[in-house]
């Protein structure tokens, strides 16, 4: 067994016109639920294609349970599951009828595929829906069912790509449950992307911050928002003018540097919050200013982006059109 489940040397995708993956090198240990979070066009999906095969690298290369995708990518592919962004289930088929065709695909006997499909059907939760046609199923149900196919094999790698886009917030947090479930108890080794920064905040031990085709930070959730230096927090002025005046004053006043306008507000970034705010209250007295508003938050992962990117993580378009997307265009470009 190898002791890292990926890693990769400068691996590089390009399509025609655009470099989706730019020289990437990430590292993920065995038993790891790894994320990559970043905007939609980031790469993401690129690279998840290229590690489970379906796409062959530009340049650079990678290793998937110890074997190299380029010359062993039927190893590759017994050692991994992948769950897809857009439904690859076969709507008119029972959930059982599904998986027991991913059991044959990938060899398993006729009792071998009885067993495990009961058992990863009980993972999920859906015995009971196991002989209902898919078309029946709800949107978390279809999820579930996917993430049970990609079991069937027992991979020892999980890709999942966006696994909760397009689902409700509790139904997300169902699927939450399942996936850290699967990697904490059957110690599944795990690789999913999102574009939901809580998704990554909540799930995972390690993420790779991933804008344009390039990693531009990477380490456990707690880390990347500690780099950031402390407590976030927004001051809203009557106007621009004053919001200027405060910013000034503050930063000749103050040994923090991490401060920014936009419009009437400012952004000030104190390892002590509780304490800065009654700093900046006598400020604005002092000099008459007019505060508005003022709020107070522990940094998030979109303020990790905004801090190396100087954006916020947004969706580039209609979810429907990611969904649509999906395995269609991987297939297409497969080899
Ligand atoms: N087959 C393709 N032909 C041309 N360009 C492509 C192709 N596939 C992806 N791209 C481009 O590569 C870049 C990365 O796309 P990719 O799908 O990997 O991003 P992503 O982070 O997974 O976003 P999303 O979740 O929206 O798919 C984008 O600019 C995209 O338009």
């Amino acid at each position: 067994m190898p002791d890292i489940a990926i890693r990769t040397e400068s691996i590089n995708k390009r399509f025609e016109q655009v470099t989706a993956v730019k020289n990437i090198n990430i590292t993920v240990e065995k038993g790891e639920l790894f994320g990559l979070l970043g905007p939609n066009g980031a790469g993401k999906s690129t690279l998840i294609g290229m590690l489970s095969t379906m796409l062959r690298p530009t340049s650079g290369n990678a290793e998937v349970w110890g074997y190299d995708i380029r010359s062993r990518s039927t190893k590759v592919r017994m050692s991994i599951g992948v769950v897809f962004q857009g439904t690859t289930l076969d709507q008119k088929l029972t959930g059982r009828e599904n998986l027991d065709i991913h059991g044959r695909l990938y060899g398993l006997g006729r009792k071998e595929r009885h067993e495990r499909i009961r058992e990863v059907l009980e993972l999920v939760e859906l015995s009971d829906w196991a002989d209902e046609v898919v078309q029946k199923y709800s949107g978390g149900m279809m999820r579930r069912l996917e993430i049970a196919r990609g079991l069937m094999h027992h991979p020892n790698v999980l890709f999942l790509d966006e696994p909760t886009l397009g689902l409700d917030p509790q139904t997300r947090n169902h699927i939450w449950e399942y996936i850290k479930k699967l990697n904490q108890e059957k110690n599944i080794t795990m690789v999913l992307t999102t574009h939901y920064m809580e998704e990554a905040d909540m799930l995972c031990n390690r993420i790779a911050i991933i804008d344009h085709g390039e990693i531009i930070a990477e380490g456990t959730p707690a880390e990347l928002k500690a780099k950031l230096g402390g407590d976030i927090i927004t001051l809203n002025f009557i106007s621009e003018e004053e919001a200027t005046k405060m910013m000034e004053h503050y930063k000749q006043s103050s040994s923090t540097k991490k401060i920014t306008t936009s419009g009437t507000s400012i952004r000030i970034t104190a390892t002590d919050g509780e304490r800065t705010i009654p700093e900046i209250m006598k400020i604005s007295t002092e000099l008459d200013l007019h505060i508005e508003s003022v709020s107070l938050r522990k940094p998030t992962l979109d303020d990790v982006f905004l801090h190396h990117t100087g954006k916020n993580i947004r969706y580039s378009g209609p979810e429907d059109r990611k969904r649509r997307r999906g395995i269609r265009r991987m297939s297409r470009n497969a080899r």
